[in-house]
């Protein structure tokens, strides 16, 4: 099936996301376009309102100026019939009480002709009235103390009209309107006062058109009131105190004009004002202009702007609504869309899902399976036709008691899940490892519903951990323990020994020549020796011991908790040792021939406290190379003063290398005798002197020599140094017929070189090789015999001698004695020495000498230390003897000396 990768929830979120930034712009739109309309009716609106108050500004000043140009004339034509007056009085003269009349006449005309001057009157110099404009009025007024009258005394002050002023006589408010009078010479003759009456701008006033909401006033600079229009409500009238604070501080700004913006003091309407000042008279005009009839229209247009602002602002909220519920709407339903779409590819998923490569059971909440897919008929074996309907319970395996199941089920109800290893039956009844996971499924209300179970087969990954830990911990050869699940199990054993305060032990065993086996035989027999020999041992060990291949052909035993007490573990450990031996010297059948292998043990009790791992596998490898070094394929124990040797050891292989280096070598030389006790050759024996020691056996370092290979090169110094002594005796007519016999060490012998070293010294020592004897050991023919024989063939051919030295100590196999190319068996001293107390030995040397005979071999007893053992020898037709009868190994003066006499 395939699937189309949908993904939904990605999508879902990026439309709502998409919608909810769509709807924050609509929003953000609408608020954008209110704010940009309102800033625009703001400014429009205040814009009608500037110029709505300009306007009635330049009205009122207009209207200002032209009431101050009229209030100017009022007082133009005061002063021009006061100027006439003077002036005719001037040329007159002032009049005294006998020729007024023509005066008061004059005036009474001027008074007619000027309705806004009540009265007009010319005063004395001395301020006496002198005549009156008003009939025949008696001039009673005094008024020559008045700072009025006194100031046209000065002779500048030509012209002055005095704020309102109350007038005691008339009971009422005059301006007073005065001027200088002069004689003809100039000086003060008296003032002519024109008595102007308030009402008069009054009238004025009234006659003028003022619009809705405008007043015009008059005022004298004393903020008493003169005139207004329209007439104010009582209780202004003439004279009345005006109180406007922000005026009088204009007034003493000394500003002749002002506009200003407050409630009117006298009708408490709040106007606009412009307050001029009428010329240089004492007199105020002030037009104002009721800011509310003003605005009224304003106001109007302002409300129907807001109006109009509402209604576009509610339209537009309208549409933004609208438009936003399209919206929602859209995203709703590609919601709806996209859920669908997820709801199908939910399905799809669940589809593919349970088509897996996972098996998948659905029970219902009693167990009883409702469904199971492909995978799961596939590892069970059973369709779906067979599963549905029953119970889980039908794959059983039975591997699983009732308690596991029972936690199992305890713990789904508790989590809700369960997963685990899990054994199972198919339907062939095989039984097989799987991954199980139970999971209940409930619904939204919480009520479970379903148990669903996925399971995987894990038998191949169980098998390939299961070899991947058999090759991590166990020899493919052998199927035993490795070495790193021995040291495992060592570390584990120790611990449990200490904790129970028991004694285990640690045994290494290791096979001779299995080298040897494996190179003359081949590596399938070696590996059959190797798996034979693995089988047996483990045959003779209990299932608690750990039996491990460490190396080729290294084994080792851990056997654990034996006993408490120390010596009865010693003899049962030296049993089983015994017994593993003996089943390793149970000859090997091979396809074409059978074997006998042998071996070393060596043993390390494991007991206290004090040691770890690593001191008991060095206390076992000490052992076991002190069996080696028995080399009795014997078991040995491992006891402290092994250390002390092997440290010995140690410092000898040290030693030994210094040797070589500063060639503290000698050879020594021991006679061979015939059967009249001539000396016919010698034996080369190798002696070390060391700075130290003193002369060190080779006993003692030849075994160490051959363990680290020094023995090729000590070898061929000795083949050396004895090759130069036989060139040096060919010369000497005395000893030219002696031979020398050279040990060679088997090792020295197999080695790839040795052919060529032995040539290299021939060449070098030009030694007549007829007289050289090698002598070899049997061991030389246990393995590689072919390459032995090979070798001994192409040095026969130069004329060198071979020699089996220590007959019938080794493998003592006759058959290959005729084939090899010997000249002479050498009896081992064991036996020559036993030869007169033992009859086996007696017959051992009696046979080898039979054998010598027959194989037409020389033959020489060596160790010969006694005369009768040199009797019995002779008896017994062996006629070559060394041994210290005749001399013990000498420098090669000393044999020189023997047999030359000097
Ligand atoms: N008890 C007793 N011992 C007697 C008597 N006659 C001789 N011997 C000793 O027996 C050993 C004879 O040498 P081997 O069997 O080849 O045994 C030799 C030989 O296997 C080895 N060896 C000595 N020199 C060399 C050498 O140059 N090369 C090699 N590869 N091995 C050598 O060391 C072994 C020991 O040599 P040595 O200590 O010199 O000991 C010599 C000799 O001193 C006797 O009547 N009684």
């Amino acid at each position: 099936m395939s699937v189309t990768p949908i993904n939904v929830n990605d999508d879902v979120l990026k439309a709502t996301k998409t919608y909810r930034q769509q709807r924050r712009h609509v929003v953000a739109l609408y608020l954008l376009a209110l704010f940009v309309m309102t800033v625009l009716f703001g400014w429009l609106l205040s814009e009608q309102y500037k110029q709505e108050i300009e306007a009635a500004e330049s009205r009122i000043t207009a209207r200002a100026n032209v009431v101050n140009e009229w209030a100017k004339g009022v007082f133009a034509q005061s002063g021009q019939a006061l100027f006439g007056l003077a002036e005719l009085l001037a040329l007159q003269g002032m009049p005294n009480s006998d020729n007024d009349q023509a005066l008061k006449r004059s005036l009474e005309n001027l008074t007619l002709y000027m309705p806004m001057v009540d009265e007009i009157t010319v005063l004395s110099a001395e301020g006496r009235a002198l005549a009156s404009g008003r009939g025949n009025r008696k001039p009673d007024a005094d008024i020559s103390e008045s700072a009025f009258f006194n100031a046209f005394k000065q002779a500048g002050q030509k012209e002055l009209i005095t704020p309102l002023y109350w007038s005691d006589i008339d009971q009422r408010y005059y301006l007073y309107h005065g001027r200088r009078l002069e004689t003809s010479t100039g000086e003060f003759a008296g003032v002519a006062i024109s008595s102007i009456v308030p009402e008069v701008f009054a009238d004025a006033l009234e006659q003028m058109s003022v619009y809705d909401g405008e007043s015009i006033a008059l005022v004298d600079p004393g903020l008493k009131f003169i005139a207004r229009y329209p007439i104010p409500e009582e209780p202004f009238s003439i004279g009345s105190q005006i109180d406007s604070p922000e005026t009088t501080e204009w007034l003493a700004r000394g500003e002749s004009t002002w506009s200003i913006n407050f409630d009117s003091p006298i009708d408490g309407r709040k106007r606009l004002f412009r307050i001029l000042r009428v010329g240089e008279y004492p007199m105020l005009a002030v037009v104002g202009i009721d800011l509310n009839e003003l605005l009224s229209a304003w106001r109007q247009r302002a409300l129907i702007l807001t109006l109009v602002m509402a209604v576009i602002a509610l339209l537009g909220a309208w549409g933004a609504r609208h438009y936003l519920n399209r919206l929602a709407l859209a995203h709703q339903l590609r919601q709806r869309i996209e859920e669908r779409e997820q709801a199908r590819a939910e399905a799809q998923i669940a589809a593919a899902a349970f088509q897996t490569h996972l098996g998948i059971l659905i029970t219902d909440p009693r167990g009883t399976i409702l469904k199971v897919n492909e995978t799961f008929s596939r590892i069970t074996g059973y369709s779906e036709a067979e599963i549905v309907g029953n119970n889980p319970r039908m794959f059983s395996s039975g591997l699983q008691n009732a308690a596991f199941y029972r936690r199992l089920w305890k713990r789904v109800i508790k989590t809700g899940n369960w997963e685990g290893e899990i054994w199972n039956q198919r339907k062939s009844g095989e039984l097989f490892p799987e991954w199980l996971t139970i999971s209940a499924v409930y619904d939204v209300a919480g009520t479970l519903t379903h148990y669903v179970a996925t399971m995987s087969d894990i038998s191949e990954r169980k098998a390939a951990e299961q070899e991947i830990h058999q090759l991590a911990f166990y020899d493919t050869l052998t199927g035993l323990a490795n070495r790193r699940l021995f040291m495992d199990r060592i570390d584990t054993a120790l611990k449990e020994l200490q904790r129970h305060q028991r004694c285990g032990a640690l045994l290494f065993i290791d096979i001779d020549n299995f080298k040897q086996i494996n190179d003359t035989l081949g590596h399938y027999a070696g590996d059959q020796v190797l798996q034979r020999v693995a089988r047996r041992m483990g045959q003779m060990l209990r299932d608690t011991d750990t039996l491990a291949r460490l190396g080729s052909d290294e084994f080792a035993v851990l056997i654990e908790g034996v006993d408490s007490n120390h010596a009865q573990t010693n003899r049962l450990v030296e049993r089983i040792a015994h017994k593993l031996l003996a089943a390793l010297n149970e000859p090997i059948g091979l396809a074409e021939e059978s074997i006998m292998v042998t071996g070393n043990i060596g043993i390390a009790i494991m007991a206290s406290n004090e040691y770890g791992v690593d001191d008991y596998l060095q206390q076992v490898d000490m052992a076991l190379f002190q069996a080696k070094s028995n080399g009795r394929h014997g078991v040995c124990f491992f006891d402290p003063s092994m250390q002390a040797a092997l440290l010995a050891h140690v410092k000898l292989e040290a030693d030994l290398i210094q040797a070589q280096a500063s060639q503290q070598w000698q050879l020594y030389y021991q006679p061979q005798v015939d059967q009249h006790g001539r000396i016919t050759g010698v034996e080369a024996l190798l002696r070390w002197h060391h700075p130290e020691r003193g002369m060190v056996s080779p006993g003692d370092f030849i075994p160490l020599l051959e363990s680290n290979e020094l023995i090729n090169d000590v070898g061929e110094w000795v083949l050396e140094d004895a090759c130069y002594q036989l060139a040096r005796w060919a010369q000497h007519p005395r000893l030219s017929e002696l031979t020398i016999s050279v040990n060679i060490s088997p090792l020295q012998f197999r080695d790839e070189q040795f052919l060529a070293r032995v040539e290299g010294v021939f060449a070098r020592t030009q030694a007549p090789l007829q007289q050289l004897k090698l002598e070899v050991t049997e061991s030389l023919f246990v393995e590689a015999r072919d390459d032995a024989r090979d070798k001994m063939l192409a040095l026969k051919a130069r004329g060198v001698r071979f020699s089996l030295d220590d007959f019938g100590t080794g493998y003592s196999s006759l058959a290959y004695l005729a084939q090899l190319p010997l000249d002479q068996l050498k009896i081992d001293q064991s036996f020559v020495q036993q030869v007169l107390e033992s009859q086996a030995n007696a017959a051992i040397v009696e046979s080898t000498i039979a054998l010598a005979e027959s194989l037409n071999l020389e033959v020489i007893a060596e160790g010969v230390e006694t005369k009768a053992q040199q009797a019995w020898l002779l008896a017994h037709d062996c006629h070559a003897s060394q041994g210290y009868l005749f001399g013990r190994p000498v420098t090669a003066e000393a044999i020189e000396r023997l047999i030359t006499g000097d």
